[in-house]
């Protein structure tokens, strides 16, 4: 099952006095439902790019619309045990938060309120079917990454550390919030009420491009948990609401929202790095850049995934509205496992107070045998306490009359030990099981909705288990060797003209060497990575995000005379005025590295190559890669002593890296 990336254009503003609109959804065919966007070539106005996507909303698309096509759909699968992430991106501008958060009038609210409305009244419903059998609780956290530190917003801005709260990487890979509140929430109004005062807590300011800017991204946490019996299922919904990219030639912005401006772009950067390397099937995924990208986990995380692409249709967004646009559309290719949570066996918990506050451990939980789940309470503390013993893949109990009908071999009841349940049923194809999609029909009750004695119960043997842990081994084998194979095809393959064999180790190698500790902790690493990142966007033919990687790399390297080329030759190509980026590179803010006398020889250079042809060009960009690998090793001892200067806690290994980040943007350079 693929990321459902979903793209909705917003209406014009009414201070928006530029109505030069450029970007238009259309169909697959006509009168057909819109998954095309549409938007002219920078270069080419005749020329026009087509993206497509799961589905395209155009600016009449009204909330209520939008969340009943695309999310009122997951409600059930959430309560059938799978987790679901929700997450809006964009430029900053684009309706972000109008589509997850909206307005305090009912039309206007957004996907959040409207979800929670909606597990409540399903949670009721449940509830109300099982004749009071099954009881569902409902309890959230909220929270915010602002300067990549992250902060609990239901918590008052006064209890805020500067240093935020550490994540923690679970058993199962996946990371979470460690120290982070919980609260149970009982109804709607409940969840209005804390919602409302922690987005008060949210950091927004006012900047040129939009009076109420989030300057963080929001995550909020929805944990469902259904209790039958002694039988519990969890599952989670994360809403997440993205801080936007900005173009700080654009934004006026001061030193504070730059500082902020230069945490956005990094993290979103970085997202874009992960979305790039999932989809090229690269074995090592960046996550660890940046706590967002660890947080939101693309592809690492099982269940629905459904993104928002927001866009504005006008002209002054052109570039930035093209770099999303190329970064969503390989989103698409993203393969997400839809595997629900498992049910476990524990105690009902005590009934405890609305308000009452649970927190996420510090410790890590040891619950290696239920990996996908996070249970506090019994289960983890016996799974503490049992760490020593081996761990059983699976347990088979014979008590026909307390095994599921769902084939699934489970712990009775009365057994006071916590169990897995291992699901017998060789699952669908992915394409078979999105439970949203309609054509599909397939309508599968929850298991926990299943009456017991309504269908026999499945007696397994053991013999019969190994022989299909077996068949999963082999599956589990094959698909790996292909993937590889793939992988090793991919890369014999003569598919990127231009790149010669000599140059693709080199790049490898110098990938290899950015990689290792020593490089990481110079800021220069960082600068190479845009250039590496620039590269691989030219081969694919994606200029606008190679231009947008270099300059991001320029920073690093001022006045590198190749590099400053480059940029220009990319713009001259896009056809960005020269105007435009004489002025970003002369901005006020700019490097103090950066002399006058380099820019003087810089813009000399400029005239020089643009003579030059696409073979210098390739020549040039292998040189400048050379050029900055062989600076940053004679410089490698020094940035060794200078590292120790630097204070690492669990994450933030990239302090020095966000001070150059910083730095990119401060001159106006990062739009992205
Ligand atoms: N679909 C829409 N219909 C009406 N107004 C909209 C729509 N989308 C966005 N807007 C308006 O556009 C403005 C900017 O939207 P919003 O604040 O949601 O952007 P954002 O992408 O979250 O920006 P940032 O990243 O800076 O936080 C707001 O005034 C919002 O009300």
């Amino acid at each position: 099952m693929s990321v459902r990336v979903v793209a909705r254009i917003r209406p014009l503003l009414e201070t928006e006095l530029d109505k030069d609109i450029i970007v238009r959804p259309d169909g697959a065919e006509a009168g057909g439902p819109h998954t095309i966007v549409k938007i002219p070539s920078p270069k080419n106005p005749a020329e026009e790019f087509s993206f497509a996507f799961n589905a395209v909303y155009d600016q009449s698309t009204s909330q209520e619309t939008l969340f009943t096509s695309e999310v009122q759909p997951h409600l059930k699968p959430l309560f059938q045990g799978y987790d679901v992430t929700i997450f809006a991106y964009g430029v900053t501008g684009t309706g972000k938060t109008h589509t997850m958060r909206g307005g305090l009038k009912l039309a206007d609210r957004g996907v959040i309120p409207r979800l929670l409305s909606g597990v409540f009244r399903r949670g009721k419903k449940i509830a109300k079917d099982s004749d009071g059998n099954t009881t569902v609780k409902v309890s959230l956290s909220y929270y915010e990454i602002y300067n990549d530190k992250v902060f609990d917003l239901l918590e008052p801005p006064e209890k805020r550390t500067p240093s935020g709260l550490p994540l923690r990487a679970e058993a199962s890979g996946r990371t979470v919030v460690a120290g982070l509140s919980e609260r149970a929430c009982e109804d709607l109004r409940d969840f209005e009420k804390l919602y409302i005062e922690a987005n008060n807590n949210r950091v927004t300011a006012s900047t040129k491009l939009n009076a109420h800017s989030s300057r963080s991204h929001a995550i909020l946490r929805v944990k469902i948990t259904q209790f039958t019996g002694g039988m519990v299922r969890e599952s989670t919904v994360s809403a997440i609401d993205l801080a936007g990219s900005e173009d700080n030639r654009r934004t006026d912005n001061g030193k504070e929202r730059l500082v902020e401006s230069a945490a956005i772009n990094k993290s979103l950067f970085v997202l874009s790095q992960c979305i790039d390397a999932i989809s090229r099937g690269d074995k090592r995924i960046p996550y660890r850049e940046s706590k967002m990208t660890r947080i939101l986990s693309l592809g690492q995380n099982n269940g629905i995934t459904v993104m928002f692409l927001n866009l504005a249709p006008l002209r002054s967004y052109h570039l930035d509205t093209l770099s999303s646009l190329n970064v969503s559309s390989r989103a698409k290719r993203i393969e997400v496992r839809e595997i629900e949570n498992e049910v476990v066996f524990k105690q009902f918990p005590r009934m405890t107070n609305s308000n009452a506050i649970q927190r996420q451990p510090l410790q890590p939980l040891a619950n290696a045998l239920n990996a996908h789940n996070v249970h506090n309470g019994n289960v983890a503390a016996k799974a503490s306490a049992d760490v020593t013993r081996p761990i059983k893949s699976f347990n088979v109990y014979t008590d026909k009359a307390k095994q599921s009908p769902a084939k699934t071999v489970s712990m009775p009841t009365s057994l006071p030990r916590p169990a897995v349940s291992v699901s017998l049923v060789p699952r669908p194809s992915a394409a078979h099981k999105r439970p949203s999609d309609h054509e599909s029909g397939i309508v599968r009750p929850s298991k926990l909705a299943r009456p017991f004695n309504d269908e026999p119960s499945i007696t397994v043997t053991a013999s019969q288990i190994e022989a299909m842990v077996e068949k999963k081994v082999g599956e589990m084998l094959a698909a790996r060797t292909a993937a590889e194979k793939a992988v090793q095809d991919r890369e014999r393959a003569p598919s990127q003209p231009g790149v010669s064999e000599a140059m693709q180790k080199r790049l490898e190698a110098l990938e290899r060497r950015i990689e290792s500790e020593d490089t990481r902790v110079d800021s220069k690493s960082d600068g190479l990575r845009y250039l590496l990142a620039a590269r691989q966007h030219r081969e694919k033919g994606d200029d606008s995000s190679a231009l947008r990687a270099y300059e991001m790399a320029l920073p690093f390297f001022p006045g590198q005379a190749k590099l400053i080329g480059k940029i220009q030759r990319l713009r001259n190509r896009l056809g960005i005025s020269h105007v435009e980026h004489t002025s970003a590179m002369r901005s006020p803010m700019r490097s103090p590295l950066r002399h006058d006398r380099r820019l003087r020889r810089s813009r000399l250079t400029i005239n020089l190559d643009r003579t030059s042809s696409d073979q210098d060009e390739a020549d040039a960009e292998e040189d400048l890669l050379d050029d900055q690998t062989i600076r940053i090793k004679s410089r490698k001892s020094r940035s060794k002593s200078m590292a120790k200067l630097h204070v690492y806690d669990d994450a933030s290994e990239t302090t020095a890296v966000l001070g150059a980040q910083e730095l990119a943007s401060t001159q106006g350079l990062v739009s992205y």
